[in-house]
């Protein structure tokens, strides 16, 4: 198996590979991974901010109980990904007994040699692994399987259109881009840094795309796009989540707090997390994804820096603060 340094690293920078699966499930039923209700479902580690974009749209959408979630182990082990039966973890992979995540990899291609990633979504009638990349399975969500849905969660019909509505496309497209460059991953490229170089290199653009954002939300309206949630704003959302539990002290984010110095970032994320209303638009998919792992984003991240930077050498210490995860409204 290469080493961590080999998988992830350049010269001392975080590379993150691309994912592999990349299959499309489709409203059209001839298509070869047709939209059905109960025939797909989501391996996930709830601490994984990748992995919450997928458990957020699920609820959101209402696809609940359209598509199953399989819940990994909350931190990886020392062969990655694991069930475990514990904190909402399976005892198994229920559809092929499996321990490890990376069997059901190796089942999908015997030949695989990347990394054995989550999310994962997978195809229980065929058998198969149909896409490992979290920007492309949410877009799927959206809308391939709204004839399962009552009309009012049909993308068509919300206000605004929709995650990803035609009119801002290209829009919400330049920021993702930004936003994965410099914060998505920007936090990883920060606190995965093995040298001080990289560490140096990183953290400016990271703060700089930080206060961009909170220039934006100087619009005045509760989302970045306007009245209405788009995708843009879950796909920041699972990154500020962890902010300041985790990049700032695990990955030594920490020129700024979203707390102390975003303002309007801090309301924008405490108006998401907080929102419990089951019936309403965001039907509690943030609060219900976030609250139950929030005490937990610490010691996860603690952990796969010791592993993926120090090579398991030497003591984990995971910070205990902040003292309050998420500040009130
Ligand atoms: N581009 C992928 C990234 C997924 C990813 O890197 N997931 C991490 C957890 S946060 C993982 O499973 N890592 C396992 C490993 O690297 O061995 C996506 O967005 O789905």
């Amino acid at each position: 198996m290469p080493s961590a340094q080999q998988v992830y690293h350049d010269k001392g920078r975080f590379t993150r590979p691309d994912s592999i699966f990349r299959n499309f499930i489709s409203k059209d039923p001839n298509s070869q991974f047709p939209a059905e209700k109960g025939r797909y479902a989501l391996y996930l580690s709830p601490g994984c901010p990748w992995a919450h974009r997928t458990m957020i749209v699920r609820l959101l959408k209402g696809l609940d109980s359209i598509i199953d979630v399989y819940q990994v182990h909350f931190h990886m082990g020392p062969e990655g990904w694991y069930f475990s039966g514990e904190g909402g973890s399976l005892t198994e992979d229920p559809l092929h007994g499996f321990k490890k995540l990376k069997e059901l990899y190796l089942k999908a291609d015997p030949n695989y040699t990347g990394r054995y990633t989550v999310p994962v979504l997978w195809d229980k009638k065929a058998d198969v692994l149909v896409n490992n990349e979290s920007s492309e399975i949410i877009r799927m969500l959206y809308s391939e399987f709204d004839e399962f849905l009552p009309e009012h969660l049909r993308e068509e019909n919300r206000p605004g259109k929709g995650l990803y509505p035609p009119q801002l496309r290209a829009e919400i497209d330049e920021m993702n881009d930004w936003v994965y460059n410099t914060v998505n991953n920007g936090v990883y490229k920060v606190g995965f840094s093995r040298s001080q170089e990289s560490y140096d290199e990183n953290i400016r653009p990271l703060f700089a795309s930080l206060d961009r954002l909170e220039e934006h939300l100087g619009h005045g309206k509760p989302f970045l796009f306007g009245d209405f949630i788009t995708e843009a704003d879950i796909r920041l959302y699972t990154t500020l989540a962890r902010f300041d539990v985790a990049y700032h002290s695990v990955f030594q984010c920490n020129l700024k707090l979203i707390r102390h110095d975003y303002p309007r970032l801090h309301s924008w994320l405490r108006r998401l997390y907080w929102d419990q209303d089951e019936e309403g638009p965001l039907r509690a998919a943030f609060y219900r994804t976030t609250e139950p792992n929030i005490g937990r984003y610490a010691l996860g991240y603690a952990d796969s820096k010791w592993r993926i930077v120090q090579e398991s050498q030497g003591p984990l210490i995971v910070p205990a603060g902040p003292l309050v995860l998420m500040e009130p409204l």
